[in-house]
Order: C-alpha cells, then structure tokens, then sequence
C-alpha cells in the first residue's frame, strides 16, 4: 500500500455548525431542524502535536490535546480518505450547549469531518451530504446529522436496499418560527435512550405514524395544525421521569396554545410558532412558566439554519 500523502503545516480551514433540533415530536430518529446557532471550529495542519483551544460552552471540561472529539475524528477522517496531518490546532468557540437535546456531538461530528474534508486539495473533496453516512455512524442515527449538513428541516430514514442513511428535506412554512427554552440541567442522549420501551401496542404506532404524516403537512402548508402535528407518543413520555421540569414546561405551554415538545433527547423544550408574535408569546410563557424552577432557563427565539454546515477552506500550504 502506498505511503498516504501529508498535509502542508499552515493548510487550514474554517467551519460553522448549526444546532439541531431532533424528532419535533412524533419523527423519532428521523426528522431534524437547524437552528441559527452556530459552533465554529478552525482547523490548521501543524508539524507539532494536536492542540485543542476550546472557549465557550464545554471549555471548562474539554480534553485539550489529541484525545478532543474534533481531533480525532479529524484524523480518522484524513485516514480514510488516504491522507495525513503531522498534527492539528482546533480552535473552537462552542455556542451550543452540550447535553440539553440541540445537537452539539452531531455539530461536532459534522464539524470534525466537515473540516478535515475542506482540507484536502479542492479537488478531491466532496460537498456536505457526502458526508452524511459517516456522521449517521458515529452518532447511531440521522435525524441530527442531516439538518446540521445541509441546514432547514429534514426527514431521514434507512435505505432498504443497503441499509445506508438517506435524507431528504422537508418545506418549511415561512410563518414557523422557533422558540426554545434551555435549562442549565443536562441529560445525556445514552441516558435517555435506555429509558425508552424495547416495543410499544400496535394503537401507539399507528397514532404515532398518523401525527408524523401530519406534521409534514403541518410544517409545509398549515402551520395551525402543528398542535396535532406535534403529538408524540413514543419518547416523550418514557423519558419524562429524566426531565420532569421539561415534561411540566411542554405541558404548561401546550395547554397555553404553543406546539411544544421535547428537542432531541431533552431536556430542551422546543415550541413550533405561527408568526414572530406567536413565537413572542410562547417566549414569554417559557419565561414565566420557569421563572421560579431551581434550575436557570435561557429562552431563545433562534431563526431556521436555512444553509448546514458552512465551510470556508483558508489556505493551502
Ligand atoms: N463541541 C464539542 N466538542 C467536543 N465534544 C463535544 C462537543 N459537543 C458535544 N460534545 C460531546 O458530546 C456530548 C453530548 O452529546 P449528547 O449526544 O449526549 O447530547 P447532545 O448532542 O447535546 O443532545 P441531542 O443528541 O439530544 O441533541 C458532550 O458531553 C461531549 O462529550
Ligand atoms: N432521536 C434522538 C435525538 C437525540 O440524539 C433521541 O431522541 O434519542
């Protein structure tokens, strides 16, 4: 096998990853939303060891040398597509609050293999969806990896054939505006997934399948109809015991009228609005609904990610 290629020290690029908001209540593991928050992570290949300079959310906790996910999913990435780094300095500056159900190790993932694609010479790389399969694998399922590659909301699903990611997007409304509201708790997604049920009846699935179908229609056409549209069965309620401010958070503003439910694994709550004075109003009742909770919520009201991961490659030694 021939010796793989080595970077230039100073080939550089810079990236950056929306949030994500996954399952918008019945689309279990497949639908996904990008939101207007953004990691960017800068990547240079250096002759020296791998350093990580992290600011923002995680900094306090992240490894900073070669053990930091971005890092190694980075050389793993050149690996495979036959090249090398001698070394790499990641510069992050983390917007995206980690465990909290907004996507941050799926806009890691995208970010790592985002940039160390961009680092290649132009042509040899391949554009963002290209990169779909390998996040999917990494992170166990689409529905995050496919809105932070390729921005808007997206339905995602296993192909039949060979058993590999696919995604396609789904139209948005121009009226839908999101509103979230982030605790300082975190819940890992493991966590929350060991909660969930091996099988549920035949009724539940049936349910669940109607209001998916009807969230598509919702999303695209009927904004009015994303209270139905949002209806879930299938996690929410297993995993409310793991998040029970979250659980009381989407029932209080359900019942004031907004479409609430769980972002992701939780335990953000996101709210799906028709019109900016809809989304003001549901802000409003996230404030006051957790004004007296222990743990301290930030209400956001972040626009639609309408582009993914945006990539812009520096220099080329
Ligand atoms: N920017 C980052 N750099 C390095 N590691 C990260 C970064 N973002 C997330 N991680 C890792 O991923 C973990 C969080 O992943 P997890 O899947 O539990 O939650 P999430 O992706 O934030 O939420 P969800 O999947 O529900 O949307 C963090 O604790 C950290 O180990
Ligand atoms: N669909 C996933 C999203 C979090 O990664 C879940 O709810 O577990």
């Amino acid at each position: 096998m021939p010796a793989p290629r080595t970077l230039a020290a100073g080939t550089a690029v810079v990236v950056a990853v929306p949030a994500t908001s996954a399952n918008l209540g019945p689309g279990f593991d497949s639908m996904g939303l990008a939101l207007e928050l953004r990691d960017e992570v800068s990547l240079t290949v250096v002759d020296g060891p791998d350093v990580a300079e992290v600011t923002g959310e995680g900094a306090d906790v992240l490894p900073r040398d070669g053990s930091h996910l971005i890092l190694r999913l980075a050389h793993e990435h050149l690996r495979a597509r036959g090249v090398r780094a001698p070394g790499l300095h990641l510069r992050a500056v983390n917007r995206i609050p980690h465990a909290r159900g907004l996507g941050s190790s799926a806009a890691a993932v995208v970010a790592a293999y985002a940039a160390a694609e961009a680092l290649l010479p132009a042509a040899d790389r391949r554009p963002p969806e290209a990169l779909l399969e390998a996040a999917t694998d990494f992170e166990g399922h689409p529905d995050n990896v496919a809105p932070a590659l390729v921005g808007g909301a997206t339905v995602s699903w296993t192909r039949d054939d060979d058993a590999r990611p696919a995604t396609a997007p789904l139209r948005l409304h121009e009226r839908i505006v999101p509103v979230v509201a982030i605790p300082d708790t975190e819940l890992s997604t493991h966590a929350a997934r060991g909660v969930l049920p091996e099988s549920v009846p035949h009724a539940v699935a049936a349910a669940q399948a109607g209001r998916a179908a009807l969230l598509v229609h919702a999303l695209a056409e009927r904004p009015e109809l994303l209270m139905a549209g949002t209806r879930d069965w299938l996690h929410q309620d297993p995993r409310a015991a793991a998040m029970t401010a979250s659980a009381a958070l989407v029932a209080g503003l359900r019942e004031r009228g907004h479409a609430a439910v769980v972002s992701g694994a939780g335990p953000t709550v996101l709210a799906l609005c028709d019109g900016a004075e809809a989304a003001e109003q549901a802000a409003a009742a996230a404030r006051a609904l957790t004004a007296d909770d222990a743990h301290a919520w930030r209400v956001l009201v972040p626009a639609v990610a309408a582009d993914g991961v945006r990539v812009e490659p520096l220099h080329h030694g």
